[in-house]
């Protein structure tokens, strides 16, 4: 997978080459390109942005420079990409969307700031036939785009074959089943008077899956109801059993 990531503050985005994610750079599994919107302003002050239309606190990103930026990092149609934009407005961005994004060939990120981007910018993209995405991490306000990419990136990023050591970590996340994940322990066997659950040192395999799934579906009940709701009813009785 190829990314690419406009900003108009690149070392935001330096985490995505630590770790697990520079691994899987190093090792090619994933691309990953970061450009300065500053590189297509024209002018001695390198503007990126202007006052409202219509009044209002803040600044809006030039549509412009935004344009120009686009019409170069997109200027690849033997590799259809998927325009994101990240923004307070969008909807939601969830493990699903992970799964979908992690098989494209290409992601294009757009990281706003100020007030956002010209609302023309998509416009145009969508009428030059790009699939542009507006998608929220949560229901919380950044600064700007580039956190939400750092967050959207890895989400995705893991999920592409090669890059977690053990495949089963993506197929058993939290959310995989519709379920928050259940509680981990390690040795040692006891710390701070506080012992592992016998279950889990006790060897019988089906004893500890139920063990896991009824802590995982007490969890979701009590912290992520609406995960329940949308397994259905019998989903809540499993939880009120396992309780
Ligand atoms: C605060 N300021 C005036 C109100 C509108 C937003 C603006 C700041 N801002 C500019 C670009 C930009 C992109 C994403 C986000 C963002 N916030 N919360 C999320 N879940 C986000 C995502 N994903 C915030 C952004």
């Amino acid at each position: 997978m190829r990314i690419d990531v406009v900003t108009i503050f690149p070392s935001y985005l330096q985490p995505l080459r630590e770790a697990l994610l520079g691994r899987a750079i190093d090792r090619g599994l994933l691309e990953v390109a970061v450009h300065d919107l500053r590189d297509w302003t024209h002018d001695v002050h390198q503007a990126v942005d202007d006052s409202p239309y219509g009044g209002g606190p803040g600044m809006v990103m030039r549509p412009q420079v935004w344009g120009e930026a686009l019409d170069d990092v997109l200027a690849t149609p033997d590799l259809p990409a998927r325009l994101v934009v990240p923004t307070p407005a969008g909807r939601p961005f969830t493990q699903a969307t992970a799964h979908a994004w992690a098989a494209e060939e290409r992601l294009v990120f757009a990281c706003g700031r100020y007030e956002g981007i010209d609302e023309r910018v998509l416009l145009d993209a969508r009428a030059r036939g790009i699939t542009v995405d507006e998608v929220s991490i949560g229901d919380y306000v950044l600064v700007g785009g580039e956190v939400a990419v750092l967050v959207m990136v890895e989400a995705v990023a893991r999920l592409l074959p090669g890059v977690l050591g053990n495949p089963r970590s993506a197929a058993e996340d939290s959310f995989s089943d519709g379920l928050l994940e259940g509680p981990s322990y390690t040795r040692p066997e006891v710390w701070r008077e506080l012992a592992v659950p016998d279950v889990l040192r006790g060897g019988n395999h089906a004893a500890i899956a139920r063990w896991r799934r009824d802590r995982a579906l007490e969890r979701t009940r009590d912290r992520r109801p609406d995960l329940l709701d949308a397994l259905g009813p019998d989903a809540l009785d499993a939880a009120d059993r396992a309780a």
